[in-house]
């Protein structure tokens, strides 16, 4: 069995490749960095190293990879025989993705290839309906018809904390133990991946919504107050009191509005948020707060992890106190080496906090979301 994974990265190495070759998959990466593809075509396999007490490191084999700058026709040629496509490249370079695995599915189907599903392991809600969106773009109607029967895009939300590498071994990569990787069945075409560690759903809302709105927005709350109190990493945030208070009070925020809309047990999703504050302050890992508040103008999209639960929560009559305070730190973000904070810099000094949430996300400043939030702001700033 072929797997072809675009972004051979931290989760692409460290996660989705790992699970891919376990399962009993040759597993393909592709990425655009010359260096990294030449070093996994040489050794064929790598480590994964779990950050926990005991120094395990787990051996990934029957790995190789292609260059999609400079041999795009192989990568062409191996999405158009492979038994299933993942990615892990990051939600804004989807679009860049597109058009070579587009190549891909078009051969495929002129061989007759039969059925195949291509997963997008991003954060991010929808990844690969939109995904199927971009390649779906450039098609004609009858090549459409045909990628709906026989193509899948599975939606998937992927859990696992994979922080700067610090090691000296280009492959290896370090990651926390724990790992969640769920897919939407209905999505499946063909005959359903046998993934080891993967949880197959009927339907992936509740689980994406719980993942996204508790970990990805405690962790973005938690890294951007940090980086405004001046830590270096989430662990060293997460100790202060004045860290772990907000960042508390905004995953039970997130929780009450999670129980209410998806019916969980609120027994249950307490112990969800206590195991994941736990993940965060793994003293195995040093996850810098710029990495895990990176690209703020994605994290306040309207439907990320800042916004989204915001917004849907105060049309329940939930009220995102703390979640509020999590946002003003995100416009605070001010990170010179990260393209998006410095763009989100220069939009709040020509239009404020209220004129950015409106350009980014499209709030009326009139929105009560957004009193709270400057409100919030403006106290940060006064470092009060
Ligand atoms: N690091 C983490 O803990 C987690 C990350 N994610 C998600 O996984 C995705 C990847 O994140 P990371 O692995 O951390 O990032 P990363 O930066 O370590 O890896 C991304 C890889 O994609 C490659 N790439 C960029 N453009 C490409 C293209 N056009 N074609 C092929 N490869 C390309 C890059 O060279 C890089 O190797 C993101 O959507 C992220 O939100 C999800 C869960 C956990
Ligand atoms: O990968 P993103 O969306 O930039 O955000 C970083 C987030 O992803 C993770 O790497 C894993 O879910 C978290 O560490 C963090 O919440």
């Amino acid at each position: 069995m072929l797997a072809v994974h675009f972004g051979a990265g931290n989760i692409g190495r460290g996660f989705i490749g790992a699970l891919l070759s376990r399962s009993g998959y040759e597993v393909c990466f592709v990425d655009i960095q010359g260096r990294l593809v030449e070093t996994i075509r040489e050794r064929r396999a790598y480590k994964v190293h779990l950050l926990e007490e005991e120094d395990n490191r787990i051996d990934v084999n029957h790995v190789t990879a292609l260059n999609s700058r400079t041999e795009p026709e192989r990568v062409i040629e191996a999405v158009a025989g492979a038994d299933l496509v993942t990615t892990a490249v990051g939600p804004s370079v989807l679009k860049s993705v597109a058009p070579i695995l587009t190549d891909g599915l078009c051969l495929r189907l002129e061989k007759d290839g039969g059925p195949l599903n291509v997963i997008a392991c991003e954060n991010m809600l929808g990844g690969s309906s939109l995904l199927k969106k971009l390649v779906t773009s450039e098609m004609t109607e009858e090549e459409c018809r045909e990628v709906d029967s026989l193509i899948g895009f599975p939606d998937a939300a992927v859990d696992r904390i994979v922080p700067e590498q610090k090691g000296t071994d280009r492959l290896e990569v370090a990651v926390e133990p724990f790992y969640e990787w769920v897919v939407d069945v209905r999505g499946v075409r063909g005959t359903v991946p046998p993934i080891q560690g993967v949880t197959y759903v009927k339907d992936l809302t509740p689980y994406i919504e719980r993942k996204l709105f508790t970990v990805n927005t405690g962790h973005a709350v938690c890294a951007y107050l940090g980086y405004i109190m001046g830590y270096g990493t989430v662990q060293e945030a997460i100790a202060d009191p004045s860290v772990s208070e907000t960042l508390r009070g905004a995953l039970e925020e997130t929780g009450e509005f999670l129980v209410q809309k998806h019916g969980f047990d609120p027994r249950d999703h307490q112990k969800y948020i206590e195991e994941i504050l736990n993940r965060f302050r793994n003293p195995h890992l040093k996850d810098p707060v710029t990495r895990v508040g990176r690209s703020p103008l994605r994290k306040l999209g309207r439907e990320d992890r800042l916004l989204g639960p915001a917004l849907q929560m105060m049309d329940r009559g939930i009220q995102p106190n703390h979640l509020a305070v999590g946002i003003a730190a995100a416009l605070c973000f001010d990170d010179p080496a990260d393209p998006e904070a410095v763009k989100l810099q220069r939009m709040i000094k020509r239009e404020g906090p209220a004129g950015t949430l409106q350009a980014i996300a499209g709030i009326a400043p009139e929105h009560p979301l957004v009193r709270r939030v400057r409100e919030g702001y403006r106290k940060l700033r006064q470092g009060t």
